[in-house]
């Protein structure tokens, strides 16, 4: 199997966030990327390549355009306006307010694009960003020129970003973007199955309305986890797009026994979807020992979850998108990899 990785990542660094009631340095991490990276070479998964630059028409199509201009024009607008560092929002619309954007302060405008106070910015954040959603398109061009599966090594994540807002460390849904990739050339159905612990509630929000790309998510019960305000069991889909989202909430705590029982649900409705890709947005922060979360698989789960994921059959991108024990984050990420490749 490729990976498709950049190194421009790197730009993305030195970034804060806000963790309850303390600004301490951020969870996604540089070193995320580079240990998986170390660990997709030490067990010889394939080649790893660096994406060929793509430009915005596809993201274009997820994501609205104002907001992909804000992405781009954040960071310095942060800078005229006499700030510096890491430009995080602080303030957002809410019930009551009105919805339109502060047309010049980019305080204002910061958080009229966001959700959370998690998606920030520093000087290199967007030349990060765009190199990630160039490693998404590249690896599902690979899958969609006949490779069977293919890694996008994406750094930041994309799963928590929606058509017009930014949050929980992602800003292009890179997996929304490569989901409009394969309809854009020839899959007719396309699945996203989102593995990671949080909602994926930007990928729900984006084709929610949409039956051509069917949307799986397995992730902690937003009753008790972030992102809190999306992501029940009764999120269906609507319109047309009614009966094609599904959401598999689980209580803290869970462990393979409950996991893989709500996995092997996803995989039947996938079946019965029959698309011509799979999308995974892999996310390990289910892992017992991450800092962030709750969940309690091991390290010798995540073979198993490649395992079942490859008896689908389908042509497969993989995305990466959360996971924060960074010692162990190697192991899991790739051990999905060659769990589908052994299969
Ligand atoms: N006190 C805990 C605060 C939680 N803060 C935000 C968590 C963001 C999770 C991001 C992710 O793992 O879902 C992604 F895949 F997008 F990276
Ligand atoms: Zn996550």
């Amino acid at each position: 199997m490729k990976t498709v990785f950049s190194p421009r990542h790197v730009g993305h660094s030195g970034n804060v966030e806000l963790d309850t009631n303390a600004i301490v340095a951020a969870y996604e991490k540089p070193s995320r990327a580079q240990i998986i990276r170390e660990r997709v070479e030490a067990v010889g998964l394939g080649p790893v390549i660096e994406p060929n630059a793509h430009d915005l028409s596809t993201a274009r199509k997820i994501h609205a355009h104002d907001y992909l201009d804000f992405l781009e024009s954040v960071y310095p607008q942060w800078l005229a306006a006499g700030h510096s560092g890491t430009a995080m929002p602080y303030v957002w619309p809410t019930r009551g307010v009105r919805a339109d954007v502060p047309p010049t302060s980019i305080e204002g405008r910061i958080g009229y694009y966001a959700f959370d106070a998690g998606a920030t910015f520093v000087a290199g954040t967007w030349d990060a960003v765009k190199s990630s959603h160039d490693s998404a398109l590249s690896a599902a061009r690979l899958v969609q020129a006949g490779e069977r599966a293919a890694f996008a090594l994406c750094r930041p994540p994309g799963h928590h970003a929606g058509s017009n807002f930014a949050g929980g460390y992602c800003y292009i849904n890179n997996a929304a973007v490569a989901a409009q990739f394969f309809r854009d050339n020839g899959a007719k159905r396309v699945t996203i199955l989102d593995v990671d612990y949080h909602h994926g509630n930007g990928t729900q929000q984006i084709f929610y309305a949409r039956a051509d790309v069917q949307v799986l998510n397995l992730h902690a019960d937003p009753l008790q986890e972030y992102p809190y305000f999306l992501g029940h069991a009764d999120e269906t889909g609507s319109g047309a797009g009614e009966g094609f989202n599904h959401n598999f909430p689980l209580p803290l705590g869970t462990a393979w026994e409950g996991w893989s029982a709500a996995l092997d649900s996803a995989c039947d409705l996938v079946a019965a979807y029959a698309p011509d890709a799979l999308i995974v947005s892999l996310g390990v922060d289910t892992f017992e020992r991450d800092p962030i979360s709750k969940f309690r698989l091991t390290s010798s789960d995540y073979p198993k979850i490649g395992a079942r994921i490859a008896r689908l059959g389908l042509p497969t991108l993989f995305v990466m998108e959360g996971g924060y024990a960074v010692e162990e984050i190697g192991i899991n990420a790739v051990g999905v990899l060659t769990g589908f490749e052994q299969d």
